[in-house]
């Protein structure tokens, strides 16, 4: 039998602090404090990096105002102590921070409706943690958390309802990457258009989101799926996950929507914008089928930026909807995604294109922006 260790003893660790925006990660020595009641110190053995990192880290961000801040939401670790009236996990245990908690017990939870649990999302959204405090500190200066995560940081505290605790025979170095990326792909599919049998689908953006719609739209059997990129080195893996057709928009004249609805007899019964772009949000809604085509925003757009359509496109019958994480309600259902990937149900191996020390986490950016696969 096994007691849970309580923890009282701050940890000196290394992190990856970002000073201020469009400026490099710096590697530092920081002070991560005991977790408080309610909280769990994680020790993170490894973590993706997601252009969402890149977007608050450029100060785009309108909610990336917090310096200095460590980033990183993409991780997977392991229990190292728990505070008072912690009951769900215990030290040792193997778990996947989650940027979108699962209470149980706000509004949005017990609605059924949706995954975005908001119990802890105001504070979360300033940095910090419920009690309105931070658990880090670098050289004597308070240091903010990142979307309740801050996986680039050895160690990291979270709240109890903001851990998936996961099958520990899964290697945290892949399954980190379910932590945001391809969650939110398969789930935007699986989950938030509820992609039917033999449908059609057009996913624009392969990158990992994109190419984890397509995942997600295979296992529902969709019958044709587009992939659409302007880097077409993205065509391959898309492919070798199950894409159909495979559309460079730089190759046409028209707008791709209006070459997307020619090829299709009327459009896609479902499109997904996995860019971030704004001119591709309104492209994958207007390549959207008449009466019943869905369009869902994944994509993370600069602040100030607005999406714009006729609105004749809506009364027209299409629907424009948004996903975050996938839809999915990290402590119940990622667990069951962790045993997909074990069960050779879903790849992840793949997404793994380069690793490195946490020294050299700058060069883990730059290889995300050459978007080399
Ligand atoms: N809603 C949510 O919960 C989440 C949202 N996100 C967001 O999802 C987005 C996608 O993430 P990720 O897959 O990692 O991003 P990537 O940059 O890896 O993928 C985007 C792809 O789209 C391509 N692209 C750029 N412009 C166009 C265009 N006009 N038409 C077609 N393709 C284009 C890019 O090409 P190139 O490389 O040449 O630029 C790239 O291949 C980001 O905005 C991210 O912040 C991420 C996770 C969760
Ligand atoms: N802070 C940004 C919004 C960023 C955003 O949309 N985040 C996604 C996850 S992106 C992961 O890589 C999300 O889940 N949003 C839900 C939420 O509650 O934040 C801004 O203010 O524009
Ligand atoms: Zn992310
Ligand atoms: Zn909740």
């Amino acid at each position: 039998m096994t007691t849970a260790r309580k923890a009282s003893i701050t940890i000196k660790c290394k992190a990856a602090v970002a000073w201020g925006p469009a400026q490099p990660l710096s590697i530092e020595e920081v002070e991560v404090a005991p977790p408080g009641k309610g909280e769990v110190r994680v020790k993170i053995l490894a973590t993706g990096v997601c252009h969402t990192d890149a977007y608050t880290l450029s100060g785009k961000d309108p909610e990336g105002v917090l310096w200095p801040i460590i980033l990183g939401h993409e991780g997977g670790g392991i229990v190292e102590s728990i505070g008072e009236d912690v009951t769900t996990v215990q030290p040792g245990d193997h778990v996947i921070p989650l940027y979108i908690p699962e209470c149980r017990t706000c509004k949005f939870c017990k609605s059924g409706k949706t995954n975005l649990c908001s119990i802890v999302r105001a504070t979360q959204g300033r940095g910090l943690m419920p009690d309105q405090t931070t658990r880090f500190t670098c050289k004597g200066q308070k240091v903010y958390h990142y979307m309740g995560c801050s996986t680039f940081c050895q160690y990291t505290v979270l709240p109890e309802i903001s851990i998936s605790k996961i099958n520990s025979n899964a290697p945290l170095d892949k399954v980190c990457l379910l932590g945001c990326g391809i969650t939110t792909g398969y789930g935007a599919a699986v989950n938030t258009a509820d992609v039917q049998p033999n449908s059609t689908v057009a996913v624009f953006g392969c990158g990992g989101v994109g190419l984890s719609v397509i995942q997600g739209a295979v296992a529902r059997n969709a019958r044709q799926i587009f992939a659409v990129d302007t880097n077409p080195k993205k065509f391959e893996f898309a492919k070798k996950l199950g894409a159909t057709d495979f559309i460079n928009p730089t190759d046409y004249e028209k707008p791709i929507q209006q070459v997307l609805v020619e090829m299709t007899d009327g459009g896609l019964d479902y499109t997904f914008d996995c860019t971030g772009n704004t001119g591709v949000m309104r492209a994958a809604l207007e390549a959207c089928h008449k009466g019943w085509g869905q369009s869902i925003i994944i994509g993370v757009a600069g602040a100030g930026e607005e999406i714009s359509t006729r609105p004749f496109q809506l009364v027209t019958g299409r629907v424009w909807k948004g996903s975050a994480f996938g839809g999915v309600k990290g402590r119940s259902e990622l667990p069951g995604i962790v045993e997909n990937y074990l069960n050779k149900k879903l790849e992840v191996d793949m997404y793994v294109t380069h690793e490195f020390k946490i020294e050299e986490i700058n060069k883990a950016f730059e290889a995300m922006h050459e978007g080399d696969w």
